[in-house]
């Protein structure tokens, strides 16, 4: 009875808190230990009942702990449950019957969740990344800041526009201009670092997140683009050239006013003729 109220406990309690933090990996494993240790003391209290809870557990644990891990606590679980209820398997009689089908059920957890996990992975990249260009879009950026608990730091928000894209689409075509978008994308994504956080937000525009950053080292990162830029992405032999606006993230700042004014210095730097940086002040 104590170790049922216990055990109630303890997975209500994580429960709650997988619920309200949205983090699953400390309440995984609290309840992935629980189950061992829930399965052994059943097993010496109860004896036979452990056989039968054994099954469950093993299919859980892969849902809660990294494969490995579930594998571990797997055995121990079957271990346990085997040696405390020796008598009740006949003297081990029924020892193979029993490991072979546990281990069965355990595989089953294991493809089970292995699918589910792959299934997550595929809705993430269809749901949060550009198709186009590979680097995450709109809803990656929401993500993010919320699950960073807004920006959380100090850094640069910069606002990246190609030069005169519609005159490469118009002249070459739409295929070329995807082909440029996807090179520039990468070739930015090749010079930053990896704290450094490059959206593509629609059409030609990006936003890219630099943690940390004072504004006279974003300049210098700025140039760094620059001249990538015009090294690697080029249209019939010409470089093609990019304009960016960068401001210093405000303490309580949310991204959609960052990017205003980013977007307020990126104006500008194309206004004052393209292929430039315009830090806004404050
Ligand atoms: N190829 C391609 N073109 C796109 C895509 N999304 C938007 N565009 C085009 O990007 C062009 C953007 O043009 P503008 O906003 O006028 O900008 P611009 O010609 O780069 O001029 P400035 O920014 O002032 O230098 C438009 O022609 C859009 O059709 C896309 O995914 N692929």
């Amino acid at each position: 009875m104590a170790n049922d109220v216990g055990l109630s406990m303890v997975l209500l309690a994580c429960a709650w808190r997988a619920w309200r933090t949205g983090d699953t990996r400390l309440s995984g494993w609290i309840v992935a230990l629980s189950v061992v240790v829930s399965l052994w003391l059943i097993g010496y209290s109860a004896r036979f009942a452990a056989l039968f809870w054994t099954f469950p557990g093993v299919l859980i644990l892969f849902f809660l702990v990294p494969p490995r891990a579930a594998i571990m606590l797997g055995l121990l679980s079957i271990a346990g449950a085997a040696s405390l209820s020796w008598h009740e398997l006949g003297g081990g009689e029924g020892l193979p019957f029993f490991v072979f089908t546990t281990v069965f059920t355990a595989i089953l957890g294991f493809v089970t969740s292995q699918q589910a996990q792959h299934r997550i992975a595929n809705w993430r990249s269809l749901s949060l990344l550009d198709p186009l260009t590979g680097i995450g879009n709109r809803r990656q950026l929401e993500f993010d800041f919320e699950q960073l608990g807004a920006w959380g730091r100090e850094g640069v928000i910069a606002a990246l526009d190609l030069d005169h894209f519609k005159r490469i689409n118009d002249e070459c075509g739409h295929e070329t201009g995807d082909a440029v978008l996807r090179t520039w994308a990468s070739t930015v994504q090749a010079e930053l670092r990896r704290s450094d956080r490059l959206y593509r937000l629609g059409g030609e525009e990006f936003l890219l997140w630099m943690p940390d950053i004072d504004t006279a080292q974003a300049e210098a990162v700025f140039q760094r683009l620059r001249t990538a830029t015009s090294e690697r992405v080029k249209v019939n032999g010409r470089s093609v050239t990019c304009s960016a606006g960068a401001i210093r993230i405000q303490p309580g700042e949310n991204w959609q006013q960052a990017l205003a004014r980013a977007d307020e210095a990126l104006y500008e730097a194309k206004q004052a003729g393209r292929d430039r940086l315009v830090l806004a002040a404050g």
